[in-house]
């Protein structure tokens, strides 16, 4: 997979792109990352990318030419058609059936805006899709940027060996993990749950699932109504209520 980020700090994406499972997933080839600097399509000796907004207000608006211009670069250094995402507080919210969608795409080309975003008719003109990371607010669409290539970088085949698959997979069941508990067993935080010491796999596997079922009834009931619970699940989780009332 080819991403091209258009920034005015694309150095910003590649260093959040350079560690661990997506720097590695870079190294074996499974992705390619790529800056374009609107800055250095910008015309006129002050090189401007950006210009007050008609019809007055505070910031300032990204030009179309000097973004324009990056996107053409971007889409003529790979003979693959690319997706354009515009990382946008406007755009529709990021969650991983989006990331699956995004990761599915041989090209992705993500633009990230600054000051109060960019000229909305290069939006209308070269812009697929509108992603948003969240409703806070951040200082442009970098930290968006990166959050998309990390997330695509681990559904890229090979890019995960099976013990973190297996990492990405729970996730993937749409529920809440259970905690997770290392050595030494006794420490003055507290001790283990006894269940993970019993050796005893199948009450391991549904102490663990139970942990996930009430935890994301706690945290993100939300997410339970649809995990599609079966019948056992809606056992294990009334058990866990039940404890938690007694
Ligand atoms: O470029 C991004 N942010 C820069 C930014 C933030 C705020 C404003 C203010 N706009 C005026 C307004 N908004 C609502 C009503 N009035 C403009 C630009 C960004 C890209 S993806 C993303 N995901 C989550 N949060 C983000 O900020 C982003």
């Amino acid at each position: 997979m080819r991403i091209d980020v258009i920034s005015l700090f694309p150095e910003f994406v590649a260093q959040c792109a350079a560690f661990g499972v997506v720097g590695r997933a870079g190294e074996r080839g499974l992705l390619s990352l790529h800056g374009w600097n609107p800055r250095d399509y910008a015309e006129g000796n002050y090189r401007r990318v950006d210009e007050r907004p008609f019809g007055g207000g505070p910031g300032m608006v990204m030009l179309i030419e000097p973004l324009r211009a990056a996107i053409r670069a971007a889409r003529a250094a790979d003979p693959a058609p690319a997706r354009v995402v515009y990382m946008s507080p406007q755009g529709v919210r990021l969650d991983q059936a989006k990331v699956r969608e995004l990761a599915a795409h041989e090209r992705l080309i993500l633009l990230c805006g600054r000051y109060e975003g960019v000229d909305e008719r290069l939006i209308q003109a070269e812009v697929d899709e509108d992603v948003s990371i969240g409703d806070y607010v951040l200082s442009g669409g970098e930290l968006a940027a990166a959050v998309i290539v990390d997330a695509v970088a681990r559904l890229q085949d090979g890019a995960l060996n099976d013990a973190e698959s297996a990492v990405q997979d729970s996730f993937e069941d749409g529920l809440l993990d259970c905690p997770h508990y290392t050595r030494p067993v006794e420490h003055e935080l507290g001790g283990v749950p006894a269940v993970l010491m019993s050796g005893n796999h199948a009450h391991i596997a549904r102490w663990r699932r139970q942990q996930s079922l009430g935890r994301t009834w706690q945290r993100r009931p939300d997410l339970l109504d649809e995990a599609g619970l079966s019948k056992a699940d809606r056992k294990l989780l009334e058990a866990y209520r039940a404890e938690l009332a007694a």
